[in-house]
């Protein structure tokens, strides 16, 4: 069994409003998509994201990473179908199709569409309808309609992969979602139970609700990191996974990269985990000299295996000199790069000490960090 996510998110958001489509807009910290995508990263083999032609900074950002992307077109299920055919050499088994703009699904829906689809070609999460269901034009009620055996539809639709990219294929268009292609093409689907929180955020209000659902459940944890390293002979110094070239070198038993050290201890605090020196001894020979990269690649899979994501951490160096201004870029890049974060996610910023103390005396570089991780 070869599972993939298609997450089509090529619309424009129109009823959304706002100005920029409701997938590149902030949700609880982060942009819609990016909840929706992390949703399936670690439940499916292949996740395929159908961007518009037009969206020409989301192309960019994600064609280095692991996602497959495909081009949108003039509806959803030219979209879809798209999507469907970015996979067409995968050796797919089974695909699961949802809207980006349901990023408050649960990992507990898809896994049930996924068990679903071990017995029935096609799978999708409904919900009962419980309201009284009327007709009306703008001003009045003009019937009622039962509701009995009436549900809401939600997503990920799941399918067996041949069997709805044949179902597309053969569908005249104007369905409302691909429950319907495969209805028309003859495929039983098997209803799983949906979930209120799974809403498809659709009008401006929505943001709001999806939020709440968001922060219900959320557990955000800071941590804080600081640390110290002397300076020696030598003629460089490694700060922040840069290497600068200066007139003394930092002591330490490993790299003395005191900025990634500070950063590193941020997120094992945040975690309640201890710190460096509970994780890698300094009595321990096998660290003499070590890249602190070591150190923080540590930290931050053990925050992935805790099921915390870094939100962002913010890095501070005293010292009078080197001069880190012209280095902090480079600096948010190797450390972001080392994190698997974006370099927005990241930040690193200097100050003196005003020639106070051992810092302003140029004996050593002291540093600061902070970490904000985040499990939902
Ligand atoms: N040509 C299109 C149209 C829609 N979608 C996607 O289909 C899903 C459901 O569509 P909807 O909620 O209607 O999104 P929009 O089309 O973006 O919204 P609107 O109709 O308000 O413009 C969304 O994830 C949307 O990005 C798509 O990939 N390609
Ligand atoms: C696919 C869907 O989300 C199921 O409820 C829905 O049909 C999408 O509708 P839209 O009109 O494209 O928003």
């Amino acid at each position: 069994m070869t599972t993939a996510a298609i997450i089509v998110a090529a619309g424009r958001g129109l009823r959304a409003g706002g100005g920029t489509p409701k997938q590149w807009r902030a949700l609880a910290g982060r942009r819609v998509a990016d909840w929706t995508i992390d949703r399936f990263r670690d439940q499916v083999d292949h996740v395929v994201l159908v961007l518009s032609p037009d969206d020409d900074a989301a192309w960019q950002e994600f064609s280095d990473g692991d996602l497959i992307l495909a081009s949108g077109g003039s509806d959803r299920a030219a979209s879809v179908r798209n999507g469907l055919e970015a996979l067409v050499d995968r050796a797919i088994t089974q695909v699961l199709i949802h809207d980006v703009a349901r990023p408050c699904v649960s990992i507990s829906i898809i896994q049930n569409v996924l068990a679903a689809l071990e017995t029935h070609s096609a799978a999708a999460p409904g919900l009962t309808v419980t309201d009284a269901l009327w007709t009306g034009d703008d001003t009045v009620v003009t019937g009622t309609q039962d509701r009995t055996g009436l549900y809401a539809a939600q997503t990920p639709q799941g399918f067996h992969y041949e069997a709805i990219v044949a179902a597309h294929a053969a569908h005249a268009g104007g369905a409302a979602d691909d429950v319907e292609v495969a209805r028309v093409a003859g495929l039983e689907v098997a209803i799983v139970p949906g979930d209120l929180d799974n809403i498809k955020i659709t009008c401006p209000e929505d943001f709001a609700r999806a939020e709440r659902i968001m922060r219900q459940d959320m557990d955000v944890r800071l941590g804080n990191g600081y640390d110290v390293h002397r300076f020696g002979d030598g003629d460089h110094v490694i700060l922040c996974g840069v290497k600068i070239p200066h007139d003394r070198g930092l002591q330490g038993h490993s790299d003395a990269d005191v900025g990634m050290h500070a950063v590193t201890d941020a997120i094992y605090g945040a975690l309640a985990q201890g710190d460096i020196g509970q994780h890698f001894p300094p009595s321990d020979p096998q660290w003499k000299g070590a890249a602190s990269e070591i150190f923080l690649r540590h930290a931050v899979e053990l925050a992935e295996q805790m099921g915390y994501r870094i939100s962002n951490v913010d890095c501070t160096l005293v010292c009078e000199y080197p001069k880190i201004g012209p280095h902090a870029q480079a600096m948010r890049e190797e450390m972001s790069n080392i994190m698997g974060l974006r370099p927005d996610q990241v930040s690193v910023k200097a100050t003196t000490s005003e020639r106070l103390g051992f810092t302003g005396r140029s004996e050593g570089i002291a540093s600061l960090a902070t970490a904000c991780l985040v499990k939902s």
